[in-house]
């Protein structure tokens, strides 16, 4: 069966296109209300897999009208630099979303660089005291890689109630979101990592299986459950065949598409869906500061008038 028309491929393009479409809406009657969205991007470093989502977050900002600047460090800057500079994004009333890429050099504490972005501009819900509204199940602004993940595996119409759900990674911004996501609508969650005695043997018992590992090839045809659903979440650049650099994922296609009901493609599966949701989120943030700038400012309007 050809790569095109195999069902089985769930295809990140058209969940993304459809959110984005809608984030366009919104972004154009903010703009046109005085509040336009503006996105800054936080590199530190150089890394294959965030040159990607640069890359795509640029386009798609472009194409939704959020505003978007990426602003480059070198690797060697200090943690208190750093923060510096986030300081002086959320005192930018222009600047409406911050994302600072994941990893940051190992001298840097990303905890301390999460905590610095103000929480109504954390467009990740990363931010130590956003990331605790998921365990709330309150789910309208997640980490964006988690909730495209989970929306995929909803175009499968499986229900989720009960699922048996495995998720091989458990990084603060992949694994463990996607774990409280599905908790929420009542998956039952195993959750494994470089510690986990035998991968393989969760891994087979899996409904719907989520790799978020970075370590292409790492899911094989023989750790899938005949009929599952496998959601390929890593981004890897490397050297094909043709002497030309590619990205893949975690998961062996090839072999596990013989077996697997559905299997998110790489590029084109959760990828798109994670830049869209980045971008709607931007949205969410907005439409917080904005209820903030009335509840504080909104009263003043109306003396003035009086
Ligand atoms: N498509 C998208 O939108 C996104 C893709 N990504 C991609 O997803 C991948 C993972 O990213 P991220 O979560 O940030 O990465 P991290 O490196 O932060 O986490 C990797 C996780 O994999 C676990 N792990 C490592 N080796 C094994 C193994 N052999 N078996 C089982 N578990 C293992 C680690 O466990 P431990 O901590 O115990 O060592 C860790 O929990 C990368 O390829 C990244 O580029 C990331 C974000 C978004
Ligand atoms: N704080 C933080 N949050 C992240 O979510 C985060 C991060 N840091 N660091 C890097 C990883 C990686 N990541 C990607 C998201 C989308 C694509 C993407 O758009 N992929 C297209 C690629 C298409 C192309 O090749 O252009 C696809 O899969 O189809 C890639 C990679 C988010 N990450």
């Amino acid at each position: 069966m050809s790569l095109s028309d195999d069902s089985r491929y769930l295809r990140g393009g058209p969940v993304a296109q459809r959110i984005i479409a809608s984030v366009r809406e919104d972004a154009a009657i903010a703009t046109a209300e005085g509040f336009p969205p503006k996105l800054i991007s936080i590199t530190v470093g150089d890394t294959d897999a965030v040159d990607v989502y640069v890359r795509n977050q640029r386009a798609k900002a472009a194409l939704a009208g959020i505003g978007f600047e990426e602003r480059r460090f070198p690797a060697d800057i200090t943690a208190g630099e750093l923060e510096a500079a986030i300081h002086g994004l959320n005192a930018d009333p222009r600047v409406t979303g911050i994302i600072i890429q994941r990893p940051v050099p190992v001298h840097i504490p990303i905890k301390t660089l999460q905590a610095a972005v103000h929480p109504l501009k954390d467009v990740e819900g990363m931010h130590p005291a956003s990331i605790g509204n998921i365990v709330y199940n309150q789910l309208d602004l997640a980490p964006c890689t988690a909730a495209a993940s989970v929306e995929l595996l909803k175009e499968t119409g499986l229900d989720l109630k009960g699922l048996e759900v495995v998720i091989v990674g458990h990084s603060e911004i992949v694994g463990k979101p996607i774990a409280f996501l599905l908790m929420s609508e009542g998956a039952t969650v195993t959750v494994c990592h470089h510690m986990t005695r035998s991968v393989a043997a969760h891994a087979r018992r899996a409904d719907a299986l989520f790799v978020a590992v970075g370590k292409p090839r790492l899911i094989k045809a023989d750790m899938v459950k005949p009929g599952a659903a496998v959601i390929d979440i890593g981004i890897n650049a490397e050297i094909g065949p043709d002497g030309e650099s590619r990205i893949v994922g975690d998961v062996d296609a090839e072999s596990v598409k013989e077996v697997a009901s559905w299997i998110t493609p790489v590029p084109g599966g959760v990828g798109p869906i994670t830049v869209a949701i980045l971008l709607r989120n931007t949205m969410v943030a907005l439409s917080r500061q904005r209820a903030r700038y009335q509840a504080t400012y909104g009263g003043v309007d109306k003396l003035a008038a009086e």
